[in-house]
């Protein structure tokens, strides 16, 4: 390679985050809060991003110099499974409306954010950028892999046909604060530190565990991921959706005893086969995104730590997502 290395200048952008109260949005938008740019927000109350022209009039309107667009439809395991229609008809809404509006009216710069579950259900591990497409997805959430892998080839698309600087970072399992702890809808990781507190403050000894305890997932806390995001909006451009993620995994029971253990709880596992296990394995390379600069900074125990403060907090004030 030769020349200077890519830089795109935040300074004095209009940047629409596009899903700030969520929880990855509610991140980029806390991040971006140290960066000289002005945030743009509009929520589902003001814009319902399935809907195409007041996309449209929004994005006509603001005038964002980039957008990042976090706003999506998230679950965990089981409501990807039992909703498969609105996994892929509203993902696959949402993000064409952005990101066709955003070429149409001439936004410069865009960054996508998809999942590590794009990639083949049984994909080399760690798994590469390079193995996209190669394989079967996981059945459990192939509806919302397919709507996100039409994302990033959207921003490629343009970027191969309009020179469009948009581009894609695929993160791997997140949490922190602001996630949902729906019992049903939420990912494993808020699942678990609601099931633990509950045990501990009511006494209980069995808790419940989904699945056989023995898939392995890794955890990226969302204040490193929106630290990554803001790097990359910075400092990458180019058609490979980047993997972002820590390079380490554990089991899923393993995982439940250390959120016991951060939450004080003595607690029993029991496995509930009936539900699903998903992909055995989702480790991801981050290999490109290390040779960038880029590399996570909060360990697990660390951030669970914090994210269980978060979680009494939300609790005192009658905040929790999803309960
Ligand atoms: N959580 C995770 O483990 C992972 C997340 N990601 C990706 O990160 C992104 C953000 O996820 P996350 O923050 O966890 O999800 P959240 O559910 O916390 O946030 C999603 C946001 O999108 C908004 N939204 C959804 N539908 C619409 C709509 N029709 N109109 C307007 N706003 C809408 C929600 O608004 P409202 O608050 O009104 O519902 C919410 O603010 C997604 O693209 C997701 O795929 C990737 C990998 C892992
Ligand atoms: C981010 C990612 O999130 C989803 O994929 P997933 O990684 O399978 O997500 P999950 O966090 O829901 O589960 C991880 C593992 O944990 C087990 N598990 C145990 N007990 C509970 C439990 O109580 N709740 C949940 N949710 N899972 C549990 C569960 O059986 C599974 O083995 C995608 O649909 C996809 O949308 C996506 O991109």
């Amino acid at each position: 390679m030769t020349g200077d290395p890519y830089r795109y200048d935040l300074a004095g952008k209009r940047i629409w985050v596009a899903g700030h109260r969520g929880m990855v949005g509610s991140a980029i938008t806390r991040r971006l809060g140290s960066e000289d740019v002005e945030i743009l927000t509009a929520g589902r109350d003001v814009l319902d991003l399935r809907d195409q022209g007041a996309v449209r009039d929004w994005i006509g309107d603001m005038k964002p110099d980039a957008i990042c667009l976090a706003a999506a439809k998230v679950g965990g395991i089981l409501a990807n499974d039992r909703q498969p229609a609105e996994f892929l008809s509203e993902n696959l809404a949402i993000q064409s409306n952005v990101i066709d509006a955003a070429h149409s009216l001439d936004v410069q710069r865009l960054l996508f954010l998809g999942s590590t579950c794009i990639y083949p259900r049984l994909a080399p591990q760690p798994m590469p950028e390079d193995c996209l497409l190669t394989g079967p997805l996981e059945p459990t959430n192939e509806w919302y892999a397919i709507a996100k892998i039409a994302g990033l080839k959207l921003c490629q698309a343009y970027r191969r046909q309009y020179g469009r600087d948009y581009i894609s970072a695929m993160p791997t399992n997140l949490y922190g604060p602001g996630d949902n702890y729906s019992p049903n809808g939420s990912h494993v990781l808020p699942a678990f530190i609601a099931r633990m507190h509950a045990a501990r403050t009511s006494g209980t000894r069995e808790v419940e565990i989904w699945g056989s305890g023995t898939p392995r997932r890794e955890f990226l806390h969302v204040d490193d991921l929106a630290d990554a995001l803001v790097f990359l909006l910075r400092s990458y451009s180019g058609e490979v959706a980047l993997n972002v993620g820590v390079g380490d995994d554990i089991s899923i029971a393993d995982l439940a005893r250390l959120v016991a253990e951060v939450v004080g709880a003595e607690v029993e596992l029991t496995f509930d086969r009936s539900k699903p296990d998903g992909t055995p394995r989702k480790l991801v390379d981050v290999t490109r995104l290390t040779a960038l600069g880029w590399q996570a900074r909060i360990p697990l125990r660390e951030g669970l730590e914090r994210t269980y403060r978060d979680y009494l907090a939300a609790l005192d004030a009658g905040a929790v997502r999803g309960h």
